[in-house]
């Protein structure tokens, strides 16, 4: 029922959903708070009814699900609106987060990997044994969020500065995984790296 508890955390566009997916495909249970943060918002969850009142129905689409630019035009433009919406939300992902990694444990799997954005932001470290971040060069972020998000680079870099610096996350953090190559060089990285955690921690 024990299992080795890693977060994946990294600024936005460094890489962690990669890092995730290989740790994936060597054999780990694989969670990201990201996917979690849209969980809580699906229509009928309590998530939604408090943005919706917060924000009106006009952050609703015609389908029913959140506006999701609209959001995010609202979250890198309006500090005191972001504070609010954070609010409602932070605690419903941390809780549905331990709750995914409580399930984890009940699997044959010896190590989970968990994507975290805001780890450190949120401190929310203590819930887990073994810290990683993952890190790339600034421009690089800012063009890979702008690409993948369709969002301009001014957009990309606001989103980027409401995230804690890397140097501070890379202080903070058990091991650093640098992504400044190509993914399979970044594959490379994590095997190496589980191969060490695993020493280190799943020896008996
Ligand atoms: C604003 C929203 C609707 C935009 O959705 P969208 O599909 O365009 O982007 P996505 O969710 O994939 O987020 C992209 C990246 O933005 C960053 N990000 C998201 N929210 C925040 C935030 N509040 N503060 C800092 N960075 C954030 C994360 O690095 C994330 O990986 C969405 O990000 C959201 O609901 N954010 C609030 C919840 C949250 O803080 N999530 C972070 C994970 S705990
Ligand atoms: N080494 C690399 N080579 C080429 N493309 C990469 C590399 N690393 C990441 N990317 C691409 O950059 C984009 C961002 O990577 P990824 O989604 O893994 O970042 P992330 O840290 O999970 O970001 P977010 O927190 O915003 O979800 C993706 O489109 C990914 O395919």
């Amino acid at each position: 029922m024990k299992i080795l508890r890693i977060a994946v955390t990294g600024s936005a566009g460094s890489g962690k959903s990669l890092v995730c997916r290989r740790f994936k495909e060597i054999g780990l249970v694989t969670l990201d708070c990201d996917v979690i943060a849209r969980q809580v918002v699906e229509p009928g969850m309590q998530g939604f009814t408090k943005i919706t009142q917060l924000f009106g129905q006009e952050i609703v689409l015609k389908d029913g699900s959140l506006d999701r630019p609209r959001l995010r035009n609202i979250i890198v433009n309006d500090p005191k609106m972001r504070k609010k919406m954070e609010d409602i939300l932070h605690p419903q992902i941390i809780k549905e987060m331990v709750a995914q990694m409580k399930n984890a444990a009940y699997t044959d799997k010896k190590a989970v990997a968990v994507e975290v954005p805001l780890l450190f932001e949120l401190g929310m470290e203590k819930q887990f044994d073994v810290t990683i971040v993952v890190t790339a060069n600034d421009p690089d972020l800012v063009k890979r969020i702008s690409d993948r998000d369709k969002v301009t680079l001014k957009d990309a870099q606001k989103m980027l500065d409401l995230q804690m610096p890397q140097e501070e996350k890379t202080v903070k953090a058990d091991y650093v995984i640098i992504n400044k190559g190509t993914s399979s060089e970044l594959f490379e990285s994590v095997d190496n790296l589980f191969e060490e955690i695993q020493k280190e921690f799943l020896t008996t």
